[in-house]
């Protein structure tokens, strides 16, 4: 099936070999702290990342939002589009490398560039003992939530390095702090998303590209169904998160009031695993 790219800018409509392209008033160069940038969210048409795309466009970065299903990358280009936002939408498995390659180049031909890569798509397909994983859990869990990353960024940095600036923004998990013992892949996955921000912190510094890390705790999304009601006894603020408190602290690492601050894992959790 040929992919379908949503594009927002200047009301304008084109349709190209397999590319749907929507263009509305609101396009690059609309006002904002990340007015003329532009961003990829990995998993934006629902949760996290959906919060996490619209809260970029809205501070005025051209977004790329992608997930695995073409309904849902058109239901959620809808939905910004209709708040006037600017969007690209394409389908993006993170797993699959053909659809790497596609967002890549999606980013080149329709945004001439890149300045920010929020990896927000995340799976934990088991619930259950750690050493009673199939080798098939292991490697989706890995392949998906670790290795994806580090694959998208190889092929985006450089085209980061062309404009000799970008932030990257892992999405990891408080579970890699205080694991819980019946996610135990998904735990170890979600640490090396710790020590990567911080690998690729060093890697990439001399590129001028920052590297940090998103630590959300329990946050109100399909993902968390089953963890809300037993981790509400450890929150000091009294409430579950919402994907919107994740959505502003990934704004501020990508913006220019944290142009000094890199290779840092911040936790968005209503408590501190370090009190
Ligand atoms: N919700 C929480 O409580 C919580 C807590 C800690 C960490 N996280 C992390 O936050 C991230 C987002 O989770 P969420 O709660 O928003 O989940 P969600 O299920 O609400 O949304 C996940 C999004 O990722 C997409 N997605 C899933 N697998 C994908 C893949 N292989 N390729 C591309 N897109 C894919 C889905 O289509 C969806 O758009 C995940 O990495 C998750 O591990 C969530």
């Amino acid at each position: 099936m040929l992919p379908t790219v949503a594009y927002i800018h200047r009301g304008l409509f084109h349709s190209c070999a397999g590319l749907s392209v929507r263009m509305t008033s609101s396009g690059i160069g609309q006002k904002g702290i990340l007015a003329n940038r532009v961003a990829v969210v990995t998993g934006s048409t629902d949760g996290i990342g959906f919060a996490i795309a619209r809260r970029l466009a809205r501070d005025g970065a051209l977004v790329v939002v992608s997930s695995r299903k073409q309904q849902n990358v058109d239901r959620a280009v809808a939905a910004l589009q209709g708040e006037g936002l600017s969007v690209v939408g394409t389908v993006c498995h993170v797993g699959k490398a053909e659809d790497r390659e596609r967002l890549v180049a999606t980013v080149v031909e329709h945004c001439g560039g890149l300045d920010f890569l929020v990896c927000s798509a995340g799976v934990n397909p088991l619930v259950g003992s750690t050493l009673g994983a199939s080798e098939q859990v292991w490697d989706k869990i890995l392949e998906v939530n670790v290795k994806a990353p580090a694959l998208m960024l190889s092929q985006l940095v450089p085209h980061m390095e062309k404009r000799g600036r970008g932030a990257v923004v892992l999405v990891s998990s408080i579970s890699a702090y205080v694991p819980r013992v019946e996610l135990g892949p998904y735990n170890i996955s979600k640490t090396a998303l710790l020590s990567l921000t911080r690998t690729l912190s060093l890697e990439l510094a001399p590129k001028g590209i920052r590297v940090n890390c998103l630590v959300p705790g329990v946050i109100k999304t399909d993902f968390s169904k089953s963890e809300i009601i037993d981790m509400c006894s450890v929150l000091l603020l009294s409430r579950i998160g919402q994907p919107e408190d994740c959505a502003g602290l990934v704004s501020f690492l990508c913006s220019p009031d944290a142009s000094y601050i890199t290779g840092e894992n911040i936790a968005v959790a209503g408590f501190s695993s370090r009190l």
